[in-house]
């Protein structure tokens, strides 16, 4: 592989901000992505996945380089350079990049492999967490997390059939598989940007992974039901409880930012969903108003995202122990909180896109002894290893109110 300056030089720009400026890597790749529009499709994964894989190697390619914390260009520079050696790309000879001696990276590579936190590229809580949450599962787990994601579609079955979508996009050049088990998912074989597809314009499918493509159905929703998406976000399951509901009913998607419910708003008309109704979370009145009010009720929890590190590599360093800390409790409130909009003999579902049963079951478990908790019973759960799926790691429980 040749390597050529202008996208050489548009990964490091990318990871400037990314290590130093605390950019977030999917925001810098999409606006590194349109720097140069003659880039072709192939130059535009160069980028896209040398940014990826430096920072999801980030700690390990760091201890190769002898780089300790500070990220300045030259360290940059000579970070890539690991990176390209361990691909067995010939190095060019650009004044930025300075003599790497190839069998010392190698050696080095070697070494550190053998202790985990250097070779999954972790920080050492971290690896000490997963440890002592998930035992003997955590080093299949990290290992499959650091794999890169697998592009995953949901067939928008308000518009169209999985089948068709696959032929429509097959006209487009885009070939997918279906996937045992989840029912309106289609797996790209190779990567390919699907959102400039004509499909994608007409509302025909979601990016949406096979783990998150389960949470809507473990609801259990009908035609006609009331329900409400408590942490609607941008709307990735709201989207698809509409379509579960063939647009019959009412989903009334909540999140405490409008910024996030006005992108759901845009996603809903292109997707011919109807029956959506956003509302921001402005105070506990908001909640109050709906006690007692709901068929379904989803809590799409905020969460640590350890399970989706494949698709999010720089959680790894952007994630500290003060904010589990903290996004637990927000969890336990939250859970305790607007389990009250369940009415008698209606369901809800806890689900995060974390791993750590201390986010998940022992979650459940602890809400189903407050008082409102007592009011429920524990339907089934289900615990989504990336390592054993193939996809996100996910967590769901159903619950229902007596
Ligand atoms: C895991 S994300 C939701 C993803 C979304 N459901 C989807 O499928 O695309 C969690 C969401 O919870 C929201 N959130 C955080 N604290 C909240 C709270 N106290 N009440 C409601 N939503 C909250 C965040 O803004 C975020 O959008």
């Amino acid at each position: 592989m040749r390597l050529h300056r202008n996208l050489v030089f548009a990964v490091i720009d990318g990871l400037n901000e990314i290590f130093n400026e605390g950019a977030y890597a999917d925001k810098v790749v999409q606006k590194l992505l349109k720097r140069d529009k003659r880039w072709g499709s192939r130059d535009r994964s160069f980028v896209a996945e040398t940014v990826y894989d430096i920072v999801r190697w980030k700690r390990l390619y760091s201890e190769i380089a002898d780089i300790s914390e500070h990220y300045s260009r030259e360290n940059l520079w000579k970070i890539f350079a690991v990176w390209a050696t361990l691909r067995g790309i010939t190095l060019p000879d650009w004044k930025q990049i300075a003599p790497t001696p190839t069998r010392r990276i190698k050696g080095r590579f070697d070494e550190l492999s053998k202790i985990r936190k250097f070779r999954e590229s972790i920080p050492d809580w971290m690896d000490e967490l997963g440890e002592k949450e998930l035992g003997s599962k955590w080093e299949k787990e990290i290992a499959a997390l650091n794999e890169q994601a697998p592009v995953i579609l949901r067939a928008n079955l308000l518009k169209i059939s999985r089948d068709k979508l696959r032929g429509i996009l097959e006209d487009e050049n885009i070939d997918t598989e279906f996937i045992k088990g989840y029912s309106s998912a289609l797996q790209l074989t190779e990567r390919a940007n699907v959102f400039s597809t004509e499909a994608f314009k007409k509302g025909f499918f979601e990016v949406q992974d096979a783990s998150s493509q389960l949470v809507a159905e473990f609801l259990d929703v009908k035609p006609g039901q009331r329900v409400v998406d408590t942490c609607a976000g941008a709307g990735g399951k709201t989207l698809h409880l509409a379509a579960l509901m063939e647009n019959k009913g009412q989903v009334i998607a909540m999140d405490i930012y409008s910024n996030k419910l006005k992108e759901l708003k845009r996603r809903a008309r292109r997707a011919g969903a109807h029956n959506i109704e956003p509302r921001t979370i402005e105070s506990t009145k908001d909640i109050k108003k709906l006690h007692n009010k709901a068929d379904r009720v989803l809590i799409d929890a905020p969460c640590s995202g350890l399970g989706v590190l494949s698709r999010n590599p720089d959680a790894k360093w952007k994630l500290q122990p003060e904010f589990l800390d903290k996004i637990k409790q927000t969890q336990s409130e939250i859970l305790e909180s607007y389990a009250k909009m369940v009415k008698p003999g209606g369901k809800l579902v806890y689900a995060t896109c974390s791993i750590l049963p201390s986010e998940n079951q022992d979650q459940v478990k602890a809400f189903l002894t407050k008082e409102i908790g007592k009011d429920f019973t524990f339907v089934k759960d289900k615990k989504v290893l990336s390592s054993e799926s193939g996809f996100d790691g996910f967590y769901m429980a159903l619950l229902e109110r007596k």
